[in-house]
């Protein structure tokens, strides 16, 4: 038995926004094609796109044209239920604000993740592996308010991976951070990108820091195009 392909591919998605009267091309034919244990760094001007294409590749925004695989699963035949579903199971989705629950623990951050993706047994086990593999072993018991920005950023980060997605979607992981801590947190990304195996599409504008990726892309315009630059 081989290995499961876990990826993402993107191909020949096309979105518009509604702009005044007529409508705006934000992603214009775009095809990304991102295997399991792989990080693609996406880099760009500001209103290029990148936005719109990790929403496209989260479900949460329906392109015009062109199809969203996750982990094999066709995305455009899918309800609004079964896309919450594989949102929940099989995507991580790194925000560029952790959005954390002011009450709870790093920890339970992490479990109620779990069950809300249908409370699997071990969650406890997980979470605490997650956290020490975030470097967070000894702040599972600490709220929000009792973590710095950048550990926030390494909780959201290890609840993305808590119900072990195939494809990982983060936004600017580096924005909140100083440069060191932002060259951190892109090198935790790439070893849990190939520890864990997951499809790792990451948005960012720290072109210092780009090394770790596997492949750069630049998106300009709406369009999507392979850059030398590493
Ligand atoms: N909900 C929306 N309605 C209308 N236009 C939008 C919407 N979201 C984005 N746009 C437009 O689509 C284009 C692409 O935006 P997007 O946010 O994807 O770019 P980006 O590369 O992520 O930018 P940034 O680096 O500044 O975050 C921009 O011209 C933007 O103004």
């Amino acid at each position: 038995m081989g290995m499961p392909v876990s990826s993402l591919v993107v191909e020949g998605v096309t979105l518009t926004y509604p702009d005044g009267g007529g409508r705006l091309t934000a992603l214009d034919g775009v095809g990304l094609d991102v295997p399991a244990g792989t990080m693609t760094a996406v880099v760009g001007p500001s209103g290029s796109g990148k936005s719109s294409l990790l929403a496209v590749a989260a479900t949460l925004v329906t392109p015009e044209r062109g199809r969203v695989v996750v982990d094999g699963v066709e995305t455009g035949s899918l309800s609004p239920s079964e896309k919450a579903e594989l949102r929940r199971t099989r995507l991580g989705i790194v925000f560029q604000q952790p959005n954390l629950l002011a009450s709870l623990t790093a920890l339970e951050q992490l479990e109620l993740m779990a069950r809300v993706a249908g409370a699997r047994r071990g969650a406890p086990e997980r979470a605490r592996e997650l956290l020490s593999a975030v470097g967070l072993a000894g702040e599972a018991g600490r709220r929000p308010h009792q973590l710095s920005g950048g550990q926030r950023q390494r909780v959201g980060i290890a609840r993305a991976l808590m119900n072990e997605p195939a494809v990982l979607l983060v936004d600017e992981p580096t924005s909140a951070l100083d440069h060191e801590r932002g060259a951190v947190v892109m090198d935790l990304l790439a070893e849990l990108t190939r520890e864990r195996g997951t499809a790792t599409v990451l948005v960012t504008h720290d072109r210092a820091r780009l090394g770790v990726a596997d492949r750069v892309v630049e998106m300009v315009d709406g369009r999507l195009s392979l850059t030398g630059a590493r």
